[in-house]
């Protein structure tokens, strides 16, 4: 049996950002509109902090307008919602996007209410979750499940239509907007999660497997069809035997690797997407606003 694919998410990202900036120059030179994206931060966050700077600069070099909005976390989310409701209303505001996770004295989800479902680029709206599930087109997708979606379907040449899927993990962010993406693509899906019985057994029936559980190096290679894609949507920081850290995702690579048909790694997998997927859901949500047709990313 030959080595696994690495699916090279770095290099996937790159490519996605250099199409979502063709498509900002057409948006300029045609229309005279430059996206804009906002970017909340509240509190500090180490990794958070992180997330939001690499947002901004490449907002920033795909020729879009960058607006970073930091509180501290003792902000009160009277104050959070009344930023979100600025910027709703802000014309040259296309995207806003609320880093998670918040304190713990917000309700995520009454944040996420208060952001208009048409700017709402992180597609966590109740209105975006209820476009996807119906396959509605003008929806906002969630950016790590639709960097999945986009790795897959380049993996298959397009058409994922009879693939057997499983998505281990069934949080909002996540496992559930995969399940409907997969759907979508004709693919039959299971959705897995903490009280599925013999989860080997069903892993090894897929030939798609998206990882989303959060748990260190949970899905096994033995848990693998041979040939299967593997997807591993987990970032986690574990100790070495050294003391230091390393980032493993909720796959164990090295075992999977051997067995699968390609495989997505951590660092440099789907990680990069997400932020891609970000700055291409600002294209389409500014071209949506201003009813002009989205140039292809
Ligand atoms: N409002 C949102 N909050 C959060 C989201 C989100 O999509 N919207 N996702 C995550 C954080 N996140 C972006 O916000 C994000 C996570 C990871 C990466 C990434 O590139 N990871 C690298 C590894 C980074 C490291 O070394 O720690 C990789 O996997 O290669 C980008 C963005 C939670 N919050
Ligand atoms: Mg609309």
């Amino acid at each position: 049996m030959t080595e696994a694919k690495i699916i090279d998410g770095k290099a996937f990202a790159a490519d996605v950002r250099g199409r979502v900036k063709s498509a900002v120059d057409v948006l300029k030179a045609d229309h005279g509109i430059t996206p804009g994206l906002a970017v909340v931060l509240v509190g500090e966050d180490p990794a958070s902090q992180v997330y939001v700077r690499n947002k901004g600069k490449q907002t920033l070099e795909a020729g879009m307008n960058s607006y970073e909005f930091k509180m501290p976390d003792t902000v009160s989310q009277e104050e959070l919602l009344a930023k979100v409701a600025e910027l709703n209303e802000d014309p040259a505001v296309n995207g806003i996007l609320v880093q998670l996770p918040l304190p713990d004295h917000m309700d995520d989800q009454a944040v996420i209410t208060a952001i208009d479902p048409d700017k709402d680029v992180d597609g966590f709206h109740l209105v975006n979750v209820g476009r996807l599930s119906v396959g509605a087109t003008d929806g906002l997708i969630p950016c790590t499940p639709l960097g999945c979606l986009l790795m897959l379907k380049d993996h298959f040449g397009g058409s994922l239509s009879g693939k057997r899927a499983i998505v281990v993990g069934r949080s909002n962010i996540v496992g559930k907007p995969m399940f409907n993406l997969l759907l979508q693509e004709s693919c039959t899906v299971t959705v897995a999660h903490s009280r599925t019985d013999d989860l080997p057994g069903e892993c090894r029936r897929a030939d798609i497997v998206v990882a989303a559980v959060g748990r260190p190096e949970m899905v096994k290679g033995d848990w693998i069809k041979p040939g299967a894609v593997v997807i591993d949507v987990g970032i986690n920081r574990i100790e070495k035997p050294d003391g230091g850290t390393r980032l493993v995702g909720d796959v164990e690579f090295e075992s999977a690797k051997s067995v699968a048909g390609a495989i997505t790694p951590v660092p440099g997998g789907v990680g990069p997407m997400t932020i891609a997927c970000l700055l291409r859901n600002t294209v389409t949500a500014c071209c949506q606003q201003n009813d002009i047709p989205e140039p292809p990313m």
